[in-house]
C-alpha cells in the first residue's frame, strides 16, 4: 500500500454503488492536487460470494478477500475508509445474485439449503459468511457517532417534509410478547477473568451436545445468555393474528432479519407459517419433500411450487386464499404488484419500516393501494416498547413538525462486534428440550444455565469491556463538543442492561463531567423523555447499544430531515483511523427498479458527500496535509450551497436526479476552492474548472435530462456490467470531457 495519504472508497451494491461510478472521477479530480490518493475496495455482495469460491473459478475470474483485508485495514491507525450501504443479504437475495453469476460464467456452487454431505456443509458455511450483516460487524471497529450536521438540519427546518396527520383514535399499536421472549430470563454476567467456554446443550434424553466449541472471553467482558421460547412465540402469532382480524386493522411484521441473521428468519417463518396454518398442514409432506422453508420468505414457498403440475399448484395457492379469508388482511411491500410482508424477510426491515409507518401517520399499504391502520407486531418485547412509547405521544401530541422539532443524534454501542453483532455463530435453534450452558472449558463450571425446549432460539452475545469504555469516552465527547444533553438508553430490569450500568456509571467518573447533564434511563422512560424535549425544540443525545443505534439513526432523521441518508455517521475507529459512512440508510433497492426502468437515478448523495469531508479533514489532521483541510472546508460550503440552492436529486423522472446533483456539487466546490485565499496556487488550480463548469452548466444539465424516460440498460443487478453502468452513468460527454481536462 502506498504510503501517501490514502481514502478508501466501498464499492459496494445497489443504488449507492451506481451513484459510486459518478462520483469517483469527480472525487479524484478534486483529490488529486492535493496528493490524495483514492483506493477501491470492492464488497458487494457478489464480490464476497467470487472470493469465497476461489477454486470453483478460473484464475481471471477470482478476486480477493476485499472485506477481510479491509477489516485488517480498520486496525490500522492511519485507517481511513469511507463506506457505503451494502446489501446485508436475506437468502432469496443470495440466491439471486448466485443464479446471476452462474449465467455470468462464474460456475460457484448452488446454495444448497438442506446440506447432507461434508461437501455440502463447507459450501453452505461458506455461504453464511457472506449473508446478513456480514459487512458491518468486520469493518466497524469502533463505536458509532450519528447526527445530523447543522446544515443539514436548518435546511430540513426551512424546508420542512411533509409528515401525514396522527389521530387521536388511531387504532395502529405495536404488538410484542409479554413473556417468553429474549428479554424475559435473560441472564448476563461481566467475567471475572479470562476465560474459554463452550454452548453446549444437556438434552433431557442425557445426551450432550456441544453447539459452540469454544469461545474465548476477556477479562471484564459482559456475556448474555438469553432464549426466545417457540411455544411462547407461536402462541403470540395466533393471539395477535386473531386479535387483528376482530379489531380490523391489518396485519404487519417487523423484524430485522439481516442483523439478527440466525434468530429473525425463524421469528419471521413462524408467522408466516401460522397465517397460512391450514394449507401448511395440508401439504406438510409435500413441502417437506420439495424443501419448502418460508423463514426465508413466501417467495421460497411460490419457487419451490413453481415446477409442480399446474393443478396441484392452483390447488396449493386456492388453499392459501383460503387461509386468507379467516385472517387479517396483511399490509403491503408493493400493492401493484402483490408483494405482501410475508414475501421475502428482508423486504420490510424494521429500522426503515417503522419510522416509515410512524411518518404516515400509522398507516401501510393494503392491497387496494389505500393507507390503513396497523397492527405492527416486533415479537422481541426489548425494544418493540419503544415503538409503542412513541406511538402513544404522536396520538397524544400529533405529528412533529420538521421546523421546530429538536434533534436527536446517537451514540451507538457497537465496536468489537458488541451485542446482536457478535451474535451470529453463538445463535441456536435448540434441537431437543434440555438445559442449554455456558461452561468453562477449564473448570467445567457452569457460568449461566438456561432451561430451553425444542425449537426455542438461545443465543450468546457478548461486549468487550473496552468497546464499553470507548462508548461512554464517545459520549462524553460528543456531550462536551454538543453542548447537548445526553441520556444512556439502559433498562435496569434487563439484566444485560444492569451489567451495562455498572461500568457506565464507573467509567463516567474517568471523565470531566462538570456541567455536563447526562442521565441513565430505561428505553421507555428515555423516549418520553427525548420526545417532550423534541416537541419543545431541545436537543437530546441518545447513547444507546447497538440495537437501538439501529433503530434509532433511522427513526428521528426520518422524522427530522425526512430520510436518515442525510445523517453525518461517523466511526471513530479505536485503533485510531477513522470510518465514515454515508447516512444511515440502506442501498435502496426501489432506487434501481427506476433506473432500469426510466433511468432517472433518485438516490441522495448527501450522506457521501458529507463522509467525503469529515474524511478530508480527519486525513489532513492526521497527515499534516493542508490541502486536504482546504478541501474538507470547501467541500462543505459546496455541501451547503446545494441544500441551499436545492440542487438534491428529485424523485420524479425528468427532474434532476443523482448526476446532476453531483455536477452541480463538483460545481459549487469548484468555486469555493477557486474563491478561497488560504492556498492561492490551490485556488489557481480550481479556476478553469469552475469556469469550465459553469460556462456548461446548461449543456450538461440538458445532457442528463435527455437520457431520462426510457430504460437504462446496466447489464445486471449484483454484479452490473462495468462498461454499461458507465455509460449509464456518465451520460454527459460534456462534463466528462471538463472532468478530464483538469485532471
Ligand atoms: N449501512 C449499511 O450497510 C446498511 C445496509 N442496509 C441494506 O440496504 C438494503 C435495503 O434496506 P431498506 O431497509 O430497504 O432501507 P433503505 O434505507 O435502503 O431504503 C428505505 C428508503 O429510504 C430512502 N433512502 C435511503 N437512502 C437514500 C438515499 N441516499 N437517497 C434517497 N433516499 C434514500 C428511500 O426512500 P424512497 O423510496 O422514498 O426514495 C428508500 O426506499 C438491505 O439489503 C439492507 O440490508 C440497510 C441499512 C444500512
Ligand atoms: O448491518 C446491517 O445489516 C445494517 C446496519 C444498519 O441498518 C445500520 O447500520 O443502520
Ligand atoms: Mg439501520
Amino acid at each position: 500500500m502506498s504510503s501517501e495519504p490514502t481514502i478508501i472508497y466501498t464499492l459496494t451494491d445497489e443504488a449507492p454503488a451506481l451513484a459510486t461510478y459518478a462520483f469517483l472521477p469527480i472525487i479524484r479530480t478534486f483529490t488529486a492536487p492535493a496528493g490524495v490518493r483514492v483506493e477501491e475496495s470492492d464488497i458487494s455482495l457478489a464480490a464476497r460470494i467470487l472470493s469465497a469460491f476461489p477454486e470453483h473459478l478460473t484464475p481471471e475470474q477470482r478476486v480477493p478477500d476485499a472485506l477481510a483485508d479491509l477489516g485488517r485495514k480498520t486496525l490500522e491507525p492511519d485507517a481511513n475508509i469511507i463506506k457505503l450501504p451494502n446489501i446485508s443479504a436475506s437468502v432469496p437475495q443470495l440466491l439471486a445474485a448466485i443464479k446471476e453469476l452462474q449465467a455470468k460464467g462464474y460456475q460457484v456452487p448452488n446454495y444448497p439449503g438442506d446440506p447432507k454431505t461434508d461437501e455440502e456443509k463447507s459450501i453452505k458455511a461458506r455461504y453464511a459468511r457472506c449473508i446478513g450483516s456480514a459487512v458491518n460487524p468486520v469493518l466497524r471497529e469502533g463505536n458509532s457517532d450519528r447526527r445530523a450536521p447543522r446544515a443539514v438540519k436548518e435546511y430540513a427546518r426551512k424546508n420542512p417534509h411533509a409528515m401525514a396527520e396522527w389521530a387521536q383514535a388511531s387504532r395502529t399499536h405495536v404488538s410484542h410478547m409479554r413473556s417468553g421472549d429474549f428479554y424475559h430470563g435473560e441472564k448476563s454476567m461481566t467475567l471475572d477473568q479470562a476465560r474459554d467456554v463452550k454452548m453446549e446443550l444437556i438434552t433431557k434424553s442425557g445426551k450432550t451436545l456441544v453447539l459452540k466449541p469454544q469461545v474465548a472471553l476477556q477479562a471484564g467482558e459482559i456475556i448474555d445468555s438469553m432464549f426466545m421460547s417457540r411455544k411462547a412465540l407461536c402462541d403470540f402469532y395466533e393471539q395477535e393474528i386473531e386479535d387483528a382480524r376482530k379489531s380490523g386493522v391489518m396485519f404487519s411484521l417487523h423484524v430485522k432479519a439481516t442483523m439478527m441473521k440466525v434468530s429473525h428468519p425463524i421469528v419471521f417463518g413462524h408467522c408466516v407459517r401460522i397465517f397460512y396454518r391450514e394449507a401448511f398442514e395440508k401439504h406438510a409432506a409435500l413441502f417437506d419433500k420439495l424443501g419448502v422453508n418460508v423463514n426465508n420468505g413466501m417467495v421460497d414457498l411460490y419457487d419451490k411450487i413453481a415446477t409442480l403440475p399446474e393443478s396441484q399448484r392452483d390447488e396449493i395457492m386456492r388453499d392459501l386464499h383460503a387461509c386468507q379469508e379467516h385472517r387479517p388482511e396483511l399490509a403491503m411491500v408493493d400493492s401493484a404488484r402483490g408483494i405482501t410482508n410475508f414475501h421475502s424477510p428482508s423486504d420490510v426491515i424494521v429500522d426503515a419500516s417503522m419510522p416509515a409507518m410512524i411518518r404516515a401517520g400509522g398507516k401501510m399499504y393494503g392491497a387496494d393501494g389505500r393507507l390503513k391502520e396497523v397492527k405492527a407486531v416486533m415479537p422481541e418485547s426489548t425494544f418493540a416498547r419503544i415503538y409503542q412509547e412513541l406511538i402513544n405521544f404522536c396520538k397524544w401530541h400529533g405529528a412533529f413538525d420538521p421546523r421546530t422539532m429538536g434533534t436527536v443524534p446517537n451514540v451507538g454501542l457497537m465496536a468489537q462486534q458488541a451485542e446482536e453483532y457478535g451474535s451470529h455463530d453463538k445463535t441456536f435453534e435448540i434441537p431437543e428440550d434440555g438445559v442449554a450452558n455456558i461452561t468453562d472449558l477449564a473448570t467445567g463450571e457452569v457460568l449461566m444455565t438456561q432451561t430451553v425446549e425444542e425449537g426455542d432460539i438461545w443465543r450468546m452475545c457478548q461486549v468487550k469491556d473496552a468497546a464499553i469504555r470507548d462508548w461512554v469516552k464517545l459520549a462524553v465527547t460528543r456531550c462536551r463538543n454538543s453542548g447537548m444533553q445526553a441520556v444512556f438508553w439502559l433498562d435496569p430490569y434487563r439484566a444485560h442492561e444492569a451489567e451495562l450500568i455498572k461500568k457506565v456509571t464507573a467509567y463516567l467518573k474517568e471523565h470531566d463531567t462538570t456541567g455536563l447533564t447526562i442521565q441513565i434511563m430505561s428505553q421507555v422512560r428515555a423516549m418520553r423523555y427525548t420526545l417532550e424535549r423534541v416537541a419543545r425544540g431541545l436537543d437530546t443525545i441518545a447513547v444507546t447499544g447497538n440495537i437501538l443505534r439501529d433503530y434509532l439513526t433511522d427513526l428521528f432523521p426520518i422524522m427530522e430531515l425526512g430520510t436518515s441518508a442525510k445523517l453525518l455517521s461517523i466511526v471513530p475507529l479505536m485503533a485510531g483511523g477513522g470510518m465514515y459512512e454515508t447516512g444511515a440508510g440502506g442501498s435502496a433497492p426501489k432506487h434501481v427498479q427506476q433506473l432500469v426502468e426510466e433511468n432517472h437515478l433518485r438516490w441522495d448523495s448527501l450522506g457521501e458527500f458529507l463522509a467525503l469531508a469529515a474524511s478530508l479533514e480527519d486525513l489532513g489532521i492526521k497527515t499534516g496535509n493542508a490541502r486536504a483541510g482546504i478541501l474538507a472546508r470547501t467541500l462543505d460550503a459546496a455541501t451547503g450551497a446545494l441544500l441551499n440552492n436545492r440542487k438534491s436529486p428529485s424523485p420524479k423522472t425528468g427532474e434532476l436526479d443523482n448526476r446532476g446533483s453531483q455536477f452541480y456539487l463538483a460545481l459549487y466546490w469548484a468555486r469555493e476552492l477557486a474563491a478561497q485565499t488560504e492556498d492561492r496556487a490551490l485556488a489557481e488550480h480550481f479556476v478553469p474548472l469552475a469556469k469550465a463548469l459553469a460556462d456548461n452548466e446548461q449543456a450538461i444539465v440538458a445532457e442528463f435530462a435527455a437520457v431520462q424516460g426510457t430504460a437504462a440498460d446496466i447489464g445486471g443487478y449484483y454484479k452490473p456490467d462495468d462498461v454499461k453502468v458507465k455509460a449509464v452513468m456518465r451520460p454527459s460527454g460534456t462534463l466528462n470531457a471538463v472532468l478530464a481536462a483538469a485532471g
